[in-house]
């Protein structure tokens, strides 16, 4: 997804197309490959970790090897999306370590009902989303993220409830304050069908 931002020497230059190991310039071709890799490194074994900031980027780092030079590393611009603007870069490492931190003292919403894990797990996501650690692929793996938490808390995942209309939706409303949405859909994710 092409985001509002500063002039940004990870983009080929005059182009909002991120430069990509494949060299891709079209920006629809980079999508479809980009989604390609992550179809491909989802199926893998995921990194092994603690659910702390170090494995978040490991995550991403997986997920988005064969594309950026970049993956897992924290995004250096200022970015925004539909007038929304993200985490100021000099501020994310501080965000980062204090959510991850709370995630702990929560010990990862273990031993929860579903409907209370349903409601952190949305203001975590809510809150990660704001920070939005990464140039690009955040989403994405936001919702892994997610499928780990549920997965360490012995929840399922009901991935074809992920309807991307819905999920979008529902982060935008969390940036707005409305985190009600988001745990609805999680509910559903995390409920047997
Ligand atoms: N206007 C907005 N305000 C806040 N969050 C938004 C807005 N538009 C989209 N989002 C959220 O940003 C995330 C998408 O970020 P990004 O494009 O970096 O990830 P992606 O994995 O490439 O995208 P996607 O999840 O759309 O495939 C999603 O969680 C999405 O719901």
């Amino acid at each position: 997804m092409v985001y509002t931002a500063e002039y940004d020497p990870l983009c080929y230059l005059g182009t909002p197309v991120l430069r990509n190991k494949l060299d891709l310039t079209d920006q629809a071709e980079l999508d479809e490959f980009e989604t390609a890799m992550f179809v491909l490194r989802s199926d893998e074994p995921w990194p092994e970790g603690d659910l702390d900031v170090i494995h978040y980027l490991a995550l991403h780092q997986h997920l988005f090897q064969d594309v950026y030079d970049w993956a897992g590393e924290i995004r250096t611009i200022r970015i925004g999306k539909g007038g929304n603007w993200f985490c100021y870069p000099e501020f994310i490492a501080n965000e980062l370590n204090r959510i991850f931190r709370e995630l702990a003292q929560a010990n990862y919403f273990r031993g929860l009902a579903p409907a209370d894990f349903a409601i952190q797990a949305a203001h975590l996501l809510a809150e990660i989303n704001a920070v939005h650690p990464f140039r690009e692929s955040n989403g994405r793996t936001q919702l892994t993220f997610l499928a780990l938490l549920a997965e360490r808390a012995g929840l399922p995942f009901n991935a074809e409830v992920l309807d991307r209309d819905r999920v979008i939706d529902a982060m935008i409303e969390s940036f707005a304050g409305s985190e009600q949405p988001l745990a609805r859909l999680i509910l559903d994710i995390i409920t047997e069908p």
